[in-house]
């Protein structure tokens, strides 16, 4: 029991007549002014304290990490003109979006890497360990890419960043990815891939000299189709999940902006990509660390007890598909969100051309890992997804001169080299706090 209720004359004087309201006690008056000086005095103490940390803390602007979760301000203008200057006139000035995201953080790394002018953007969305996303950012940090945090909806920065930046090329990975978690949050798919992609489309309009758009669409387009290889040519209006849905409608609308703005718009429909820093949410990734822990692992086939099959792409060909993607872009020909004349539209596969079963996915982590895995073949859920998906890249290799060369092995080895040394790292700091 509490001092106040031992003192009050009934219990029930404490008790609020209406809910949030609190009927105060004599007690509670003369308790208030008995402690009104060391109120007072705690009070002033308090604020003394505050005032003192307050002065002693150095002024926002002048430490980066502090200037990532909000813009304006010279500081913040330096950080991101600093990180967009490329080394040469002849250079690219690229906005990358989801540049702490998995293809996002490789292409940006990429570009930096020959030159170019970055930017990122990303809005660090708790979708998968927002750890990774921050280490994912350090090392751009370290490579002098800077990340604007926020988020694609927010009209008024991505306006400001354009302000700040004469953009000639907007990489646009930011994105909710994933098949199956749109069952679970609808509303997230629909707020990254429809609405951030026409806010951000809106702004590129706009923006003088329009920028040149180079974005991620997905093979998970071909959905249920049957005919395979898929090439672009290939019906794609049987989308099996939302996240298919909202990337095909992601390309009507980048069509759309095309056609009455002269936007000029590639689209990569991404196959399965994996690969060092990749993503915790896809099969590759929590297979290793479901198998290396003991736990069983879910493996689908079809209903006939077939296979089922993902056209696996390792995430360095990916990066030369996006970098020949945006050196092939031509420019947008509107100005002032006018059209001046037809503007290039384009589509690509970026796959691998060789399907693997997911069994054998899982064959080749055992012996990479050097541990058995504990299998569970289900039947494929109806979640969203596919049964198997598998490129055709005659398109990308004639107008990009794209050329995947990993196999899943030989990518599978470098990414559990990665999982390895990243995870002692990390369990290196968590037992060093
Ligand atoms: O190409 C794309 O556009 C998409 O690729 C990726 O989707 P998917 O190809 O479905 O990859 P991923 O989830 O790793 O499942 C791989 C395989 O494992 C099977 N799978 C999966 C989970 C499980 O528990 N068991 C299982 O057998 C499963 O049936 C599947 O056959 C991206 O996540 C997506 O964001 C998008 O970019």
């Amino acid at each position: 029991m509490s001092q106040l209720s031992r003192g009050s004359s009934s219990s029930l004087d404490e008790t609020p007549s209406t809910p949030g309201k609190f009927k105060p006690s004599p007690y509670i008056h003369r308790l208030r002014f008995h402690n009104l000086s060391k109120f007072t005095f705690y009070s002033a103490f308090f604020l003394a304290i505050l005032c003192f940390f307050f002065l002693l803390s150095p002024p926002s602007g002048s430490n980066p990490r502090r200037s990532l979760g909000s813009y304006g301000g010279s500081d913040w203008e330096r950080h991101v003109t600093r990180s967009a200057r490329r080394r040469s006139d002849s250079g690219l000035t690229v906005l990358v979006t989801g540049a702490a995201g998995f293809v996002g953080t490789h292409v940006s790394m990429a570009l930096k890497r020959r030159g170019d002018g970055v930017l990122g953007l990303d809005n660090f969305n708790l979708y998968y360990e927002p750890t990774l996303k921050r280490n994912r950012q350090k090392e751009l940090q370290k490579n002098g890419v800077f990340i604007v945090e926020g988020d694609l909806n927010d009209k008024s920065l991505l306006h400001k960043l354009f302000d700040v930046v004469a953009f000639t090329h907007v990489m646009h990975l930011a994105a909710q990815a994933g098949v199956r978690y749109a069952m679970q949050n609808p509303s997230s798919y629909i707020h990254s891939n429809i609405a951030g992609l026409v806010n951000l489309l809106e702004v590129c309009k706009s923006a003088n000299p329009q920028p040149s758009i180079v974005w991620a669409s997905s093979s998970s387009v071909y959905g249920l189709n049957s005919k395979v290889p898929f090439s672009e040519k290939d019906r794609t209006d049987q989308p099996a999940s939302l996240y298919a849905a909202t990337k095909k409608a992601g390309e009507e609308i980048a069509h759309t902006y095309n056609h009455i703005y002269g936007l000029s718009i590639t689209g990569l429909r991404f196959f399965t990509v994996y690969g060092p820093w990749g993503r915790p949410d896809m099969a590759y990734f929590f297979f290793t660390r479901d198998i290396l822990k003991g736990k069983v692992i879910k493996i689908y086939e079809t209903a006939d007890h077939g296979s089922v099959a993902r056209d696996f792409t390792y995430i360095d060909d990916v990066v030369k598909g996006c970098l020949a993607a945006l050196d092939t872009a031509k420019k947008s020909t509107g100005s002032g969100g006018k059209k001046k004349g037809p503007a290039q539209f384009r589509i690509f596969n970026l796959g691998n051309t060789a399907p693997v079963p997911v069994s054998e996915l899982v064959n080749i982590l055992e012996k990479l890992l050097k541990v058995k895995a504990k299998r569970l073949v289900l039947p494929m859920p109806r979640n969203g997804d596919v049964k198997f998906t598998h490129a055709n890249i005659s398109l990308a290799q004639r107008e990009l001169g794209y050329r995947p060369t990993t196999d899943l092995e030989t990518g599978l080895k470098k990414f559990v080299k990665w999982y390895f040394n990243y995870y002692k790292e990390e369990k290196k700091k968590i037992s060093a706090w």
